[in-house]
């Protein structure tokens, strides 16, 4: 008999989730972690990322209150009371991740380095564990570009950056993905200064030109300085003098320009844990982007493994490193792993994903360029202007644009939002294009007013402007007015 049912490495949003559902159906499971309970999301990435922009947005709501007749001194950064916050942020959540809770529920915890010593064994905390099935999500860490002398100069990653003591002087980033991006903002608004360095031709590449111009714009306001199509070519210390307090890097660029800051943020992508789990001893497929799966998230060369969150790599699909994804692949493990039903597949037609700048920008389903990537002719774009929202104007805050991408049919197959809390929206756009609802379900909602989600329906509401407008309409309308 195997020691367990389920062995899960990694206890970060996709591990514990799996680990809770095993445990709550009545299995033998093992969970293993070797860092932090929570992974990720809770100690890295997501929460520390959003409270530290919730703390940078109150920042900028002092400055801008002018605007409202409000007058206020410029607002004082506090750091350590920003520090706090975020800290605190992590705190209140950690107990819903904790070994304690998970133990509550009859999971055994391993606080350890798991690998592979057979395919059906692995190895942690000096113990030999078999199993029946064992779950991969062990996620993704920063990417460390190979990059000449970065050796020789300290450097940030998501997994350092909110340990800072005292707030960057002047904090490099290297990469306008949405890691670049967010923390560009939130210390743009702490009152540092920052400089994106991005090598791609544009920032937020993945996004629509439409959307992240004006995302690009916002950051731009708040003495965000971007340094866009070129690449860096090497990285000098900064040694302190009498003009620059702090010691620092020296980002040297292809064109040959020197920007010196006083940190150096790494965010250029992620790259999945694979390193350290011996997974030729189990007999597991990788690539660089992770474990091999099929659609179903099962490895496709050792039938007792799954894999999931960021480290699964769907053959034919790929990688996403959301939070809300190590979710949906939770759901598909019960259903394909202890549920056996067949015919699961992880699909990300519906797929949310948000910037969480201000304003957000979120995307739900196909940009219209990945929309003509997938063979989809025949689009209609409906576009709709945050301007044009009254709540928008009541509330002051008017950039912004929804876009809608349609194709055959008037099927809804992408919704591009730029918009305060546009994030809130993905909701209703992640169920039209999940359930395939018609655009009619949309137009014909009654939302109330005034809301940002107006926008949205009002773009909707554009495809069928022109057939209600249309002669024949108008025709039909002139006979119908004789009727008594
Ligand atoms: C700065 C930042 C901000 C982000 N913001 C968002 C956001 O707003 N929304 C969103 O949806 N996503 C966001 N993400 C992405 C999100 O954090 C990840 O997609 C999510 O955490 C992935 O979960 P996971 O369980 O796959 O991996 P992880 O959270 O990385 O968990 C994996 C765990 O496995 C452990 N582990 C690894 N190897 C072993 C081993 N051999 N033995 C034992 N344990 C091991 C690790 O210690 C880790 O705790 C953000 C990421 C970053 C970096
Ligand atoms: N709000 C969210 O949901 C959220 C927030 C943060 C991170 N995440 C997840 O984490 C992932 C990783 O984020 P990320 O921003 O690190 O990566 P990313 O891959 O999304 O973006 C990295 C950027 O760095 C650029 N780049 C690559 N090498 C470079 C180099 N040598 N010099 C300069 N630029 C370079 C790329 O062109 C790209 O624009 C995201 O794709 C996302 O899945 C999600």
């Amino acid at each position: 008999m195997p020691d367990f049912d389920v062995v899960v490495i990694g206890a970060g949003a996709a591990g514990l989730s799996v680990a809770a559902i095993s445990a709550g159906l009545g299995l033998k499971v093992a969970l293993i972690e070797r860092g932090r309970m929570g992974g990720d999301c809770l100690n890295y990435g997501c929460v520390p990322s959003k409270a530290l922009l919730a703390a940078a947005h109150a920042a900028a709501a002092a400055r801008d209150a002018a605007r409202f007749g409000i007058r206020l001194p410029p607002p004082e950064i506090d750091w350590a009371g920003v520090r706090a916050h975020v800290k605190g942020a992590i705190a209140r959540i950690a107990p819903n991740d904790s070994a304690a809770r998970f133990r509550g529920m009859g999971v055994e915890v391993i606080e350890a380095s798991a690998h592979f010593v057979a395919p059906d064994a692995i190895e942690a905390g000096g113990r030999t564990l078999t199993f029946r099935r064992v779950v991969i999500a062990a996620g993704s860490s920063a990417i460390i570009p190979d990059l000449p002398g970065l050796d020789g100069v300290p450097w940030l990653t998501n997994e350092t950056l909110f340990d800072l003591e005292e707030p960057p002087g002047h904090l490099l980033i290297l990469g306008g993905g949405p890691i670049g991006l967010e923390m560009a903002q939130a210390h743009a608004r702490l009152g540092c200064l920052v400089t994106v360095i991005e090598a791609g031709p544009r920032i937020a590449s993945r996004e629509d030109p439409e959307l992240a111009e004006g995302l690009r714009a916002s950051l731009v306001r708040d003495g965000v300085e971007f340094r866009e199509g070129v690449k860096l070519v090497r990285v000098e210390q900064l040694e302190p003098d009498s003009l620059a307090a702090q010691a620092g890097v020296v980002a040297v660029l292809e064109d040959g320009s020197r920007i010196a800051g006083t940190h150096l943020l790494l965010a250029v992508g992620r790259a999945p844990r694979l390193a350290g789990l011996d997974l030729t001893a189990g007999g597991i497929e990788s690539t660089p982007r992770g474990i091999v799966t099929g659609a179903d998230l099962r490895s496709v060369s050792n039938k007792r493994v799954w894999a999931v969150g960021d480290i699964a790599d769907p053959r034919g699909i790929g990688p996403r490193a959301f939070t809300h994804v190590a979710s949906q692949h939770a759901g598909i493990l019960v259903r394909s792993m202890l549920f056996r039903l067949p015919f699961t597949k992880v699909s990300y037609a519906a797929l949310p994903r948000v910037t969480y700048g201000d304003p957000e920008l979120a995307q739900i389903g196909l940009t219209e360029a990945e929309a003509r990537e997938a063979g989809h002719t025949d689009l209609a774009l409906l576009r709709w202007p945050v301007a044009e929202n009254d709540r928008a104007v009541a509330e002051g805050r008017t950039e912004g644009l929804v876009k809608l991408v349609v194709g055959k049919g008037g099927r809804l197959l992408g919704a591009g939002l730029l918009a305060p809390h546009a994030g809130e929206m993905a909701g209703m756009f992640g169920l039209m294009i999940g359930r395939k609802l018609p655009l009619s379900a949309l137009a014909g909602m009654v939302l109330p007013y005034p809301t940002l989600s107006e926008a949205a329906k009002r773009a909707a509401s554009e495809f069928y402007t022109p057939k209600l407008l249309s002669p024949f309409t108008k025709r039909l309308v002139g006979l119908l007015k004789r009727l008594p």
